[in-house]
């Protein structure tokens, strides 16, 4: 039996992809994860994806750990599975095989913020994703407060949306993530629409949440060299695995030994 387990619950999983945005069941309990400095540990992952009979095998047996508190850069060419790795952290896909342990609960911020900014004002944005729980107004309150202080966007409070700059749009979209209580951030490609100032204005909010609160861990998906200067290490993606985990400077080194243009 293949067992995956997300945070302290397991499920007993023997098919692969399932499309639910909650990452896990209830079940038998254990404290692996938290008693770890791991909040991501992965081992022999397998999964396919395509549609039944002409699936293809997407992550092959992928190993990968992650400090908790830590902002972990994921890297690797396109189509090598980095997004669908962070699709199972956050358990939208479910692996066919391997062990899967993370902090729970995740929070997801993709690429485009003008698919994830959908409210008039920067506090509603923030405050949407908490309208699924029935909680008291100054509670939320409160936690809009918190998230936008973390991401540096508290004097944004009351602005329209559609009024920001790319980046605060992004900064927005990850204190609407944060507002949730995460523990794991996962970040795919936030700074592809952004120019300098607003990609390294989101690496800075995001490297502030992980120093901050050193219970949260990022995964941070990039093809840009130059944001490893942000991260505290970073993994290489290859053909569905994760060939090599390192420093930044050590993931540097290895760039520029394949021949990439890496300062
Ligand atoms: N639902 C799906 N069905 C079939 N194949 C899929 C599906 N989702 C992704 N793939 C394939 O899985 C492979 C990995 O895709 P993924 O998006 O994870 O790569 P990536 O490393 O994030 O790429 P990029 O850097 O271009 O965003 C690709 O070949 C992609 O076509």
């Amino acid at each position: 039996m293949t067992v995956t387990v997300h945070c302290c619950s397991s499920i007993a999983s023997s098919s692969s992809s399932s499309s639910s945005s909650s990452s896990s069941s209830s079940s038998s309990s254990s404290s692996a994860v938290a008693a770890s400095p791991f909040s991501i540990d992965i081992q022999g992952l397998q999964l396919s994806l395509g549609p039944e009979g002409n699936k293809r095998r997407i992550l092959k047996s992928c190993d990968l750990k992650v400090q908790r508190g830590s902002l972990h850069m994921l890297l690797g060419p396109n189509g090598c599975g980095k997004s669908t790795l962070l699709r199972v952290l956050g358990g939208l896909l479910y692996p066919d095989s391997g062990l899967v342990q993370t902090d729970e609960p995740s929070g997801f911020v993709f690429q485009n913020p003008d698919h994830q900014v959908v409210m008039p004002t920067v506090a509603a944005d923030v405050a949407f994703g908490l309208g699924r729980y029935v909680l008291p107004e100054q509670q939320v309150r409160d936690a809009v407060e918190v998230a936008l202080q973390l991401v540096n966007m508290q004097q944004f409070m009351h602005r329209a949306t559609h009024t920001l700059s790319g980046g605060q749009r992004q900064r927005v979209a990850i204190a609407g993530a944060l507002a949730e209580d995460p523990k794991l951030l996962l970040l795919d490609e936030l700074t592809t629409f952004l120019d300098v100032e607003d990609q390294f204005g989101v690496l800075e909010a995001v490297r502030a949440v992980t120093h901050a609160r050193r219970d949260v861990t990022a995964v941070w998906v990039t093809h840009r060299f130059e944001e490893l200067a942000y991260a505290d290490a970073a993994s290489y993606m290859e053909d569905g695995r994760v060939v090599f985990t390192g420093s930044p400077d050590q993931m540097k080194a290895r760039l520029r030994a394949m021949g990439a243009n890496v300062r």
